[in-house]
């Protein structure tokens, strides 16, 4: 079943260019995405196409100058900025991909308590952070004499005490040692064995692969394939989209092809498909012709060719 839903999010901002004059910049368009109960979802693409500005959207806590479109639903309800507020660090909890979101005045363990849910918040606390492998005098300790994977740690440690149903982590692992990351991906994964849903956003997609279910693929401000992770695999044959396959095929244990594909600025407006300068397939309808999202075998994809 779906616990969240995003159907057709478009975000942009206003930028002026002179006195009077003002540009609108589309950073995410037309976006559709659905992650189910239980199910840990990864989104992977590149630097600048999006990722974070998907997440604080799903929050609610875009920039002040942000314009969003679209509908966010979750159990089936059609959040507003009132009820995402509610529903922020209780029902859907973040990671962010800073960890400068932590308050620098208290100490980590007394931020976490208080975050977690029933009656014994001490205990809980510790139990998460024995679970992330924290040692124990960490709680006493203040942001600043943290190490970077220390405070990740925390952050992780902050939305697990918090019961949600949903938890959206960016960059959760980022700057942690590679065993640290493998533990903490695991401690994500079990939280979706007990129902919760992880949408995951990183730059690891090797790791993300391991981890998640699904694997959502970003570029140029929308996600132009969703796949099973299985489908990742051989020469990506697989795959829906060709951004896709450049992905896995610049993974170490495959060609280390580099990817052509530069995105697009998101001020440039550009017609068709958005991937087509760099598409071994383009025909002159990527040129002329945006794809729609659709499904393709227990997937989704934005591409005329894709079969
Ligand atoms: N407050 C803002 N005002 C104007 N443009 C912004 C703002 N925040 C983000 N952007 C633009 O939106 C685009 C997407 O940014 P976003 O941070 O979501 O990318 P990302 O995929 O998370 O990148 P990374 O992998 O580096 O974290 C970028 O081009 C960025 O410059
Ligand atoms: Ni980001």
């Amino acid at each position: 079943m779906a616990i969240l839903e995003v159907e057709n999010l478009s975000v942009s901002f206003l930028r002026y260019t002179g006195m009077f004059k003002q540009q609108t910049i589309r950073v995410i368009e037309d976006l559709h995405l659905s992650i189910n109960k239980g199910e840990m979802m990864a989104v992977v693409g590149a630097s600048g196409s999006g990722k974070s500005l998907l997440a604080h959207a799903i929050l609610g806590i875009l920039p002040e100058n942000a314009q969003m479109s679209g509908m966010i639903r979750y159990c089936g309800e059609t959040l507003d900025p009132v009820k995402q507020a509610a529903l922020r660090g209780r029902e859907i909890a973040f990671v962010p991909q800073s960890v400068n979101s932590l308050d620098p005045l208290m100490r980590v363990g007394a931020q976490v308590r208080m975050t977690a849910k029933g009656k014994d918040p001490i205990a809980k606390q510790r139990e998460v952070f024995q679970r992330y492998r924290l040692p124990e005098n960490v709680e006493r300790m203040y942001p600043f004499q943290l190490s970077g994977g220390m405070a990740r740690k925390v952050l992780l440690a902050t939305a697990t005490v918090s019961d949600a149903q949903v938890i959206v982590a960016d960059e959760p692992t980022s700057g942690m040692h590679a065993d640290d990351v493998k533990e903490a991906l695991q401690q994500l994964k079990e939280l979706t064995n007990q129902g919760c849903a992880v949408l995951l956003i990183t730059h690891d997609v090797e790791a993300a692969l391991e981890t998640a279910h699904r694997v959502a693929v970003f570029f140029a401000g929308t996600i132009v394939e969703i796949a099973p992770s299985a489908d990742f695999s051989g020469d990506g044959e697989r795959l829906r989209h060709p951004y896709s396959r450049a992905l896995w095929s610049a993974l170490p244990q495959n060609k280390f092809m580099p990817i052509s594909g530069v995105q697009p600025h998101p001020n440039e407006v550009r017609e068709g498909c958005l991937f087509a300068e760099h598409c071994p397939l383009t025909t002159i309808d990527c040129k002329n012709k945006r794809p729609e999202m659709r499904e393709l075998r227990e997937g989704m994809v934005r591409c005329h060719h894709a079969t």
